[in-house]
Parts: C-alpha cells; structure tokens; sequence
C-alpha cells in the first residue's frame, strides 16, 4: 500500500465526524513511519479536504466524512440480521417434507464435498421442524459421525446398534446404542458410508423392518422407530450397499461453493462477517478489495473454509484493535489467510457502502473473552508484547476448537503435529510439546504473509537448528503455510528447551523433592547461592497437589536432568521413595534415593556431583556414608503397624468406628495400632496433613473412614466403612494388610 493510502487508512479507522482523529505523532507512530514525511501527507489530504484540522494543539487531522465513505467501506454492524441459512432454501423445503412425510418421515440421503453445509442443513431442518410444532422437544434427535470409529468396526457398530455383555473382549457389561436412544425421533449419520457392510445391512433391516439386534445378540429381536437422515462426501452409489442406498427415498446434493452464484457467496461473505460483528459486539470495516477477496479466492473447503477464513482474519484484526482501541474492527491485508490475501485486488469494483449502526453489548463471545483477558493481563502487569503473544495462542486455541472444519490455518491436527514432532532428535516432555504446539499452531495462525523479523540462530548449536528446519519443512508440506523464517523461532524453544532443563555437561544430576511449598526450592536456592552454580535442582511437592501430579513433575525431571549418569534423589521423607524406584523402573534410569534430606547433605552431594567417573550410585553411597541415616528416621527393629480411621469433622462417627475397627479387624493382629483423627472436608489439605503426620511416625498399612477421602489423597489405600461390611471389602482388608505388615 502506498504511505499516502496508508496515512488514509490510519485516519479511517479512526472515523469522522465525532471521532477526534489523531495527532501527526500518534500517526508516525502507528504507522512507524518519520513524522515529518506523515505531517506531509496530512498536510497533503487537508489541502484536498479529505482530511480536517481540529482547532486546539497539538493539531487533531480527522477524515471529512465523504473522504471516509469514498474509501468504499463496508461497515458489518451486529444489529444487522441475516438468515441463518444463505441459499439452499429449496433444499431446505424438500428435506423438510421427507422428514415429516407420514408416518414416519422418508429416509434422507445429502451428499456434498466436505463444508458444503450438510450438518448445518440438517440442523435448521430439525430446528424448523420444531418450530413449527411437527417436531416435538420430547422427540429425540441423535447425530453420530460414523467416522470417529472407522478404524474399529466392532465399536462403531456397537455405538450404534447397543453391545451385549461379553460380545467381544472388552465388551465387560451391556450396551445401549444410539439407534435406541433415537427411538422415536431422528437418527443423523454423518460420514455413513464409513458404516462397514455390515452396519449398512442392519441398517437397511432396521429401515425396512424397524428391528435390529445388538451386537453379540443372536435371539432377542429389538424394534426402533427412526427416522434416518444419511450425509457422505462420497459418491453413494459406490460407497453404499444398493440394498440400503435404494431405501433413501430422498437424495440431495448440496452444490460445492464454486458452483454457487456471485451474489450467494456475497451474502455468505457478508453474513458471516455480520455474525462476528455480533460476536465482538463492535462494527467490522472492511474495505470492498477485502470483501472482493473474500469473494473470488478459491476455497475448496467450501463454505466451512470460507467461515473460518472470515473467523480468522476477524480475530487477527480484533486482536489489534486490543491494542489499539478504535470505534471500529478493521480488517486490513495482512489479517487475511494467505489464500485469500492472493486474489486481494488494489483496485475492486465499487459496491455502496452499509450504514453504520450501534453496537450491542452483552454475550460472552470469543471476543469479549480475549477482551477479558486482555484487561486481566494488563492489570497483572504483563508487558504488551507479552500479552498480544498470550492473546494470539488464545485466539488460536479458540479457532482451533471453533466450528472451522476447512480453514486454511487450522489443518494442523494433532495426529499431524505427531509426525511432525517426530522430526526432533530426541522425544519431549509433555510441558515442552505443549509450548512447542502453542508456538506451531500461532505460527500457522500468522500465515506466511507475516513479515517480522524472527531471532537470529547463529549461536545456537547446528543439531536444534537442522530439527526446527526439519519440523517447519514438514509443515509446510501438509499445506500449512508458516511466515519465512519461522523455523529460527522453532529452533530458539527447542535449544531453550535444552537450556533449562536438562542435565550439567558433566556429573551427576542432584535432584531434591520435598513436601511444603517451597521447602525444596529454597534449600535449592541457598545451596546453589553457596556455590556459585546453578548444579542443584528442585521439585517442591505442595502438600494438597495428587499425587499423580507430583508423581509426573518429578518424572518428567528426571528425565530432562538423566544424561547418562543417572540421578541422585535427595528426599524428606522415606515414602517418597519408592517414587524414585517406580521412576527408574518406568524409564530405565538409574535413580538413587537419600531420604531425610538437610542442606548440608545438598551442599556435600553437589560438590562431590562432579568427581570424574562417578555415577549416580557411587555419590549416593558417598553422601549415605557422610550423613547416615538418622536413628529415628532407620526403620526399626518393631516399626508401629498403624491403621488410620479418618471421619469427617463433626460426625460424630470416629470412637464408633475406631471400637469397630478394633474388634472386628485389627484385633488379631495385636501389633497393628489405631490411630484416629478428625479432617475438615472444606479443606481437603487437612486429610493430606493428617496423613503426612501419620506416615513420619509410622508405617500406615490403610486408612479406614466414613467418607471417601479427597481427590488429592487417592494413593493411600482406603476402605469405607460401608465396603468392610461386605465379604469382597473383608477379602480386600486382609490381603492389603497382609502384605503391608510385611
Ligand atoms: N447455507 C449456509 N448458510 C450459512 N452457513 C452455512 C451454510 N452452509 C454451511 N454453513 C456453515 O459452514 C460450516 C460448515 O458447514 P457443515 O459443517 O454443515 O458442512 P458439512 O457439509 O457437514 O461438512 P463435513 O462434510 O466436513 O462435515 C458450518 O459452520 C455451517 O454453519
């Protein structure tokens, strides 16, 4: 664009008439460009009275408003209402007849290239069925996509037509399926040429007939009353049995977008556009060349494509106007997909402009949620460049997840991003593949049309910038177009990656893992402080986090730190080891455990860590000789076998249970102890303190109580009451006790 349309388009969005314009300063500075060259071009627009000066200083330089509607805007205001439903209204009627014929409606078969709107029809159909009172709320309306189990036809069919117990390994209890839950009602199957033979001949019997059997059922003969609505993207006669395609009394093709007349596909542009105005609660401008685009581009995702390209370019520009408030979202070049910025013609034909009307308020919407999270950001203090990095990966995760079944940017799926990710030399933590998804998937957002300076590479070592070549190539060719250069910002994650955590150069990683807060990092801290290093690292274990979760944390660390010498695990308390052992067993790392961890133990392993040729055993060993176990913490010749019973504050149920307890499970054995205790179960750290406490003084064999214990507490072995009064609770008792007491 040239500077003087660029200085126009500045003013522009900043309207007219009542708007205040801007300053030559604000507008060198939105369009970074000299302020004397802007004040020129200023000077230039008022001297043709496109633009005005306002009185007062510093001089305002606003668009006069005919200059404003000259630029052949159109203006989507979100009070304006289109149909639902652009086109198809033929379709529409037809479809409607055949599911209302009597009694039972017409079987109904729509075929269409993928995005041609075959849900979206069957949806307004089914709605418009009950609007009109011939379709009653209580009748059910059941849609299923054949192929979310293509690759397994026992379950696909099981998912439609019900399983019978043991009807194949797995198949553990009976099953309803969809056709009975659609009793009554309409049965939609999207993808139904994914239906193996066999599922289209029970089909074709269950049309026919109204009988079906489950799976595995042989004898019984169940009857449902559906009426079926099919949609493929194939060509029916040759992916459907003809027994079952000639039961579709009514077939509809829906035409691909290319079929479609000019001034269809307008209104669907304008629609759709409207809809987002909506969305946003704010006026879209988007100038005729946009729209034009939006009109011509090739879109072989059909209609679904061409909703999510307009999605697309619509939150882009919504994400600047975060930034960069104006009385209106405008849309520019370079918010547009790359396949639609291709046919962007400078000069389009002139349509008239529509009126600009006010915006609503209110509905929670994509936008008002990126709003949200815009002022929450900043309030936290994030800087702007941080925060329109957060908001792009959130508006990405949004479309990712929105209804965009063909867009351009969000092809990227995630059985994709697998085999792209396989392109790196070594695998990834989860923490890591999440960071790495996030930055692909907003690089695919910003197209290859970005055009922004990217970090430079030459200090990274060669293997991270040959993977990051490698991943983006591989991206590049599933038709995901990532802005040139991309692969440096790829390579700067994947080195930083490697920076922060994985293991020294040389000697043994040191690893300590305490309960609390930050008992861990802070001995962590002090130690590395003493050292003048950064070689000890630290999992803090927060005591209300499950223990699955802490489980994982220290797993994934382990793994980052392991470089060949195994790990050395420093702990507070001796439960905490058997998690390094089921870590080494997991992933094949050697991890040594100390327990009753002290910071001059930390300070003793992280100096011996590097002693050439030592591995992880033999500092274990080193440091266990240097600090032995204390006596209280060394298992004992007797340790107290204790059984916990844990009631609810105020239950009153605890003596109850403690007497009960004694005489019916303990009693024989003489050494198990009873503890009992209290917890507040609006605080669920109290049972998990209680147990903590528990556990320093003794070797808890289970806890018994009146009330499940919290999520966060599910890794100690736990009996209800109510469980121990029946023979499996008893026979699970005394084999869990059995083999605690050793
Ligand atoms: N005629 C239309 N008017 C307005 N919006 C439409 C129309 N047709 C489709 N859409 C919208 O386009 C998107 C894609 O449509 P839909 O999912 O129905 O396509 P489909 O043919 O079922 O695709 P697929 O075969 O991939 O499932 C949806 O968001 C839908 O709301």
């Amino acid at each position: 664009m040239k500077r003087l349309d660029q200085v126009r388009h500045a003013l522009a969005e900043h309207g007219a008439a009542e708007a205040t314009g801007l300053t030559a300063q604000e507008a060198s500075r939105l369009l970074q460009l000299d302020r004397s060259t802007v004040s020129r071009y200023l000077n230039h627009l008022v001297k043709v009275k496109e633009v005005e000066k306002l009185p007062g200083r510093p001089v305002r330089f606003r668009m006069v408003k005919s200059a404003l509607t000259s630029l052949e805007e159109w203006v989507y205001s979100p009070q304006n209402h289109p149909g639902k439903t652009i086109g198809n209204s033929a379709e529409i009627n037809e479809a409607l007849a055949a599911l209302l014929y009597p009694p039972k409606g017409l079987p109904l078969l729509l075929e269409g290239e993928t995005g041609t709107g075959k849900t979206h029809l069957v949806e307004q159909v089914v709605q418009l069925a009950r609007k009109q009172e011939k379709f009653s709320p209580s009748q059910p309306f059941v849609t299923f996509n054949c192929s979310e189990y293509a690759q397994n036809p026992e379950l696909l069919m099981g998912q439609l037509f019900g399983i019978r117990k043991g009807a194949f390994t797995g198949a553990a209890s009976d099953r309803t399926g969809l056709v009975e839950r659609a009793d009554g009602g309409i049965l939609f199957l999207d993808e139904i040429h994914r239906l193996p033979p066999a599922g289209q001949e029970t089909l074709f019997h269950l049309i026919d007939q109204g009988v079906y059997r489950r799976l595995g059922e042989t004898e019984l003969e169940r009857t449902a009353s559906i009426r079926l609505i099919g949609a493929t993207t194939e060509k029916p006669d040759e992916v459907l049995l003809p027994t079952l395609l000639r039961r579709f009394a009514v077939k509809l093709t829906l035409p691909p977008l290319k079929q479609r007349k000019q001034h269809e596909r307008e209104k669907l542009v304008d629609a759709f556009f409207i809809e987002e105005a909506r969305q946003m609660a704010l006026d879209i401008r988007l100038d005729s060349r946009c729209r034009q685009a939006f009109v011509q581009y090739p879109c072989p995702g059909n209609i679904g494509q061409l909703k999510g390209d307009v999605q697309h370019a619509c939150a882009q520009a919504f994400l600047r106007h975060l930034h960069q408030p104006s009385p209106a979202v405008s849309i520019r070049r370079e918010d547009l997909p790359a396949s639609v910025a291709s046919v962007w013609k400078s000069h389009a034909d002139s349509p008239s402009p529509i009126a600009p009307l006010r915006s609503d308020k209110g509905e929670k919407t994509v936008y008002s949620e990126l709003l949200r999270k815009e002022r929450e950001l900043s309030a936290r203090g994030w800087s702007r460049d941080e925060r329109i990095r957060e908001l792009k990966l959130m508006a990405n995760r949004y479309l990712k997840q929105g209804p965009l079944p063909g867009s351009q940017h969000c092809r990227l799926e995630n059985h994709d991003l697998q085999k792209v990710l396989s392109h790196l030399p070594q695998p990834l933590l989860q923490g890591q593949r999440e960071a790495l998804e996030s930055l692909i998937h907003s690089l695919a957002v910003e197209g290859e049309q970005a055009n922004r300076p990217f970090p430079e590479t030459e200090s990274l070592q060669e293997k991270y910038q040959q993977s990051a070549q490698a991943v983006a190539k591989a991206i590049t060719a599933k038709n995901i177009p990532l802005p040139k250069d991309a692969w440096k910002e790829i390579a700067h994650l994947l080195s930083a990656f490697s920076e922060s955590d994985s293991a020294p150069s040389d000697g043994v990683p040191v690893l300590i893992v305490t309960h609390g807060e930050s008992t861990a990092s802070s001995i962590a801290q002090v130690a590395n402080a003493l050292l003048g290093d950064e070689r000890i690292y630290a999992v803090d274990m927060p005591l209300h986090q499950p223990a699955s979760v802490a489980h994982q944390r220290v797993s994934d660390r382990i793994q980052a730190l392991h470089g060949g010498k195994g790990v050395l695990l420093l702990v507070d308390i001796g439960s905490l080891t058997t998690m390094g052992e089921d870590i080494s067993r997991e992933h094949g790392i050697s991890v040594h455990t100390l327990s009753n961890v002290t910071l001059s133990m930390v300070i003793h392993a992280a100096r011996k860590a590097r002693t050439p040729g030592w591995d992880a055993k033999k500092l274990a060993h080193s440091v266990r000789e240097r600090f032995p176990e204390p006596i209280s913490s060394l298992v004992p010749a007797h340790p107290r076998l204790v059984v916990g019973v844990l009631c609810p504050q105020g239950e009153g149920a605890l003596t109850t249970l403690h007497d009960w307890v004694k005489q019916n499970l303990t009693g024989k054995y003489k050494e198990i102890e009873i503890w009992t205790s209290e917890w507040n179960p609006d605080q669920s750290e109290s049972y998990r303190e209680i147990l903590y406490q528990w556990q320093q003084s003794g070797n808890l064999l289970a806890v018994v109580g009146t009330h499940s214990p919290p999520e966060t507490c599910s890794d100690i072995p736990f009996f209800s009451a109510w469980e121990l009064l029946q023979a499996e609770g008893i026979q699970r008792w005394n084999e869990q006790i059995n083999r605690n007491r050793g």
